[in-house]
């Protein structure tokens, strides 16, 4: 094999310096606005987008179908390992229902539930789909446990008021009626649960720019996401 130094050149000195892809994690608890946040910032760069939550929900989901409670471990542990995600389970609508929100973060808390998830998470950021140069993973534990290498991670949070406003405008806006005071009582419910849980509770890496949204817009909050990502990376969106 040729030396480095006596190697043909092949273009610009820049092309080979990203030998793996880039992995950009985004945390924070519900209706914070890291899911839009994620998908913004992949298209913005050509990165392929994972909303971990859905893996979750889907877990749950198929569990409350199978008769049984998502907070059962066994339940949710067996529902977790048959859990096949490239088979188009993820894009299931009924999984966006706050039924299959609730029985998500009882599974969530169930560690063998949280172990047969991680190998598919780590395959997509380490090997993402399409070939894509780099990966945005969303979620509660992807700065700490899933991706703790990650170039960039962020901690969107807003607080709780806001984010339950946040989703009572978003089931209004698809028709689902709802109690505001539920909205909020359930919003406290997950945290609660997310945050106390013993295995990979929500909490920002040692290392994460936490961004409060609580008093900005989606544009608002991109721009300083995107600022922060630069300042790690070095690079900026494509579109
Ligand atoms: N900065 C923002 N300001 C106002 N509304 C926002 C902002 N960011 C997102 N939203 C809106 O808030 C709602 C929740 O956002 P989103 O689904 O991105 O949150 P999330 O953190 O991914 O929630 P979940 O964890 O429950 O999936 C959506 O209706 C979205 O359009
Ligand atoms: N990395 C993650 C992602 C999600 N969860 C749990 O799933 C629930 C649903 O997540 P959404 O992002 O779709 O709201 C969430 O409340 C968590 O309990 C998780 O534990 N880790």
């Amino acid at each position: 094999m040729p030396s480095a130094a006596s190697s043909p050149v092949k273009g610009p000195a820049t092309v080979a310096v990203h030998t793996r892809p880039l992995v950009i994690a985004i945390d924070g608890p519900a209706a914070s606005g890291k899911g839009t946040l994620a998908k913004r910032v992949a298209a913005a760069y050509g990165f392929a987008h994972l909303d971990t939550g859905s893996l979750y929900r889907a877990v749950g989901v198929a569990v409350l179908r199978a008769g049984g409670d998502p907070a059962d471990p066994a339940a949710a542990g067996r529902a977790a390992r048959d859990l096949h995600p490239e088979d188009g389970i993820l894009a299931d609508p009924d999984l966006r229902t706050d039924e299959a929100a609730q029985a998500a973060s009882k599974v969530a808390a169930v560690p063998e539930v949280r172990a047969a998830l991680l190998e598919f998470q780590r395959r997509f950021a380490e090997q993402p789909p399409g070939g894509a140069p780099g990966a945005v993973l969303d979620g509660r534990d992807i700065g700490t446990v899933v991706c703790p290498g990650a170039d960039a991670k962020l901690f969107v949070t807003a607080s709780v008021e806001v984010r339950a406003d946040r989703r009572l405008k978003e089931l209004q806006g698809r028709g689902i009626p709802a109690i505001p005071s539920d909205v909020l009582e359930d919003m406290k419910a997950r945290d609660a649960r997310d945050s106390q849980r013993a295995v990979a509770p929500l909490r920002p890496a040692a290392d994460a720019f936490v961004l409060d949204t609580s008093a900005l817009d989606a544009d608002q909050a991109y721009a300083a996401a995107i600022a922060h990502i630069g300042s790690k990376t070095g690079l900026g969106p494509k579109a």
